[in-house]
């Protein structure tokens, strides 16, 4: 597969480098004490998200290497009675009249971004979009009048100011490099030690972040005390209010910092690699466009009057743009593989006995890209997911499996932002290019742009000029 030595992960480049394009079922190797599966298909999702995912659970050890940076947090906790709680308050804290809130919000950060980018020209979109994301989340976590609050950061013995989306950005990126560390991987009973020079400052970092997120829930607690009434519709005033959440403050801090960890980097991902895509493919772009003006009466006019007209009702009838959204998370997955996962009973799936305590981890890129499933699966084809089309077949004509296709994982773990994620993709990608198109400066990238995902340590440059049009 072109560009896959380039991955990001170790481990699923590692699989990758053993067992080339068509890696088995499962691939086993030991980590961290303990045998860790990788999923390499489909079939065992059937089982693991449908059949049993009564037992399918989230591993430990993933939580244990994130516990300082995002707590308890519903990402990687295991699926106990408190995490069913708090994930019904945070679904309907993301349920409709919220939701839209909080797009409205994002739509308004959007319209702001672009005039933005049109000074500047030529951008880094992996950079700016990462911006754009950043703000966006965090104006639906904290409250737009927060949407890009500074924090210290230390590095090599020197503390400077940061924003504090980038600073997040950092800490969960040291949080994953801490898995490699040879001393964690033979000792994993050491994760909750912050020992070395560079645990301490990564420490600091976490505690400057926690620290802004204690001192905002302190001022609106005290605006509640003086009026009687919280004020919002940010998360963190939502979670104030909710009885599962209201006395204990660090829980609302850990679900406001998953969303941030969770939501940001993996929709600036979606949006770059499709604006790659794009550029890319001239002939998907020209349909996509044609939809757009065809569904949107003020497409290519008004930017205010194209916002208003953005509604979630409305956006479900780009029926194009879903299926571009969906192939550039098919072909480039935000999200390459899952955190560890695991069943809570010895199992066999698929042939193979499970033991309950084993690492089960989803290599979602590889599912993605399985020759037996997706006809030439290197290529940007968004028709794959248009029934009418011969590309949502597999190249021998059936029907593709259901759970070919998981970017969001699925089951009871699956993505709580999925709608979230899927409705602001389609509200702000018509503003972006409603007056511009994007093309790519690199010309090596009109036919090979670097790999681009939410949890790769190294992020590349991919710089994109706004032609007006
Ligand atoms: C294109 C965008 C997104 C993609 C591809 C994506 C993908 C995923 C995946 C693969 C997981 C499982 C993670 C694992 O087990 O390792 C997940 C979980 C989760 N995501 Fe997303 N996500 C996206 C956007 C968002 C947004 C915008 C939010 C919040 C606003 C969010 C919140 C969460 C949460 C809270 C979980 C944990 C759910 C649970 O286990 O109960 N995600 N997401």
């Amino acid at each position: 597969m072109k560009n896959k030595e380039l991955n990001s992960t170790n481990s699923s480049r590692y699989v990758n480098h053993c067992f080339g394009e068509s890696p088995p079922q499962y691939v086993g190797f030991i980590y961290s004490r303990v045998l860790c599966l990788f999923v390499n298909r489909h079939e065992p999702l059937q089982d693991l998200f449908v059949t049993k995912n009564k037992f399918f659970d989230k591993h430990p050890f993933t939580a244990r290497l994130f516990k300082k940076t995002l707590g308890d947090g519903t990402l990687f906790a295991k699926s106990d009675e408190l995490w069913a709680k708090k994930r019904k308050s945070l679904s309907s804290s993301l349920y409709k009249q919220k939701l839209i809130q909080m797009v409205e919000t994002m739509k308004q950060i959007a319209l702001e971004t672009i005039k933005e980018w049109e000074q500047q020209g030529e951008i880094d979109i992996v950079a700016e979009a990462a911006n754009l994301m950043m703000r966006n989340i965090l104006a639906c976590v904290f409250g737009r009048q927060n949407d890009n609050p500074i924090v210290k950061y230390k590095e090599n013995g020197k503390i400077r100011d940061m924003k504090l989306g980038e600073s997040v950005q950092l800490n969960m990126g040291k949080g994953i490099e801490r898995e490699f560390q040879a001393h964690l991987i033979i000792f994993p009973e050491l994760l909750p030690l912050y020992i070395s020079k560079q645990d301490k400052e990564l420490e600091f970092n976490i505690d400057q972040v926690i620290d802004y997120s204690r001192n905002l829930i302190a001022a609106k607690k005290q605006q509640f005390a003086k009026t009687g009434k919280y004020e919002g519709e940010d998360l963190l005033t939502i979670l104030l209010q909710d009885e599962i959440f209201n006395q204990d403050d660090r829980m609302i801090i850990d679900e406001c910092l998953t969303f941030l960890a969770a939501g940001a980097q993996t929709t600036a991902v979606s949006i770059t690699n499709f604006l790659c895509y794009m550029a890319q493919n001239s002939d998907k772009q020209q349909k996509m466009r044609d939809e757009l003006k065809g569904q949107l009466k003020n497409f290519g006019g008004d930017p205010n009057d194209l916002s208003k007209e953005l509604e979630m009702d409305k956006v479900e009838d780009l029926i194009y743009l879903k299926y571009c959204f969906y192939e550039s998370m098919r072909i480039e997955p935000p999200v390459v593989m899952s955190s560890s996962c695991q069943v809570n009973e010895d199992m066999n799936i698929q042939g193979v006995k499970i033991k309950k305590d084993e690492m089960i981890i989803i290599n979602i890129h590889q599912i993605h890209h399985n020759k037996d499933q997706w006809i030439e699966d290197d290529k940007y084809i968004p028709e794959r997911f248009d029934p009418s089309s011969k590309y949502y077949l597999t190249p021998t004509g059936t029907a593709r499996h259901p759970m070919s296709f998981v970017p969001f994982i699925g089951g009871k773990r699956i993505c709580l932002g999925k709608t979230f994620a899927e409705y602001s993709f389609k509200a702000i990608v018509p503003l972006l290019l409603n007056k511009h198109k994007f093309t790519l400066v690199n010309k090596d990238h009109m036919n090979n742009k670097p790999l681009y995902d939410a949890i790769m340590f190294k992020k590349p440059v991919i710089k994109m000029r706004l032609e007006r049009l």
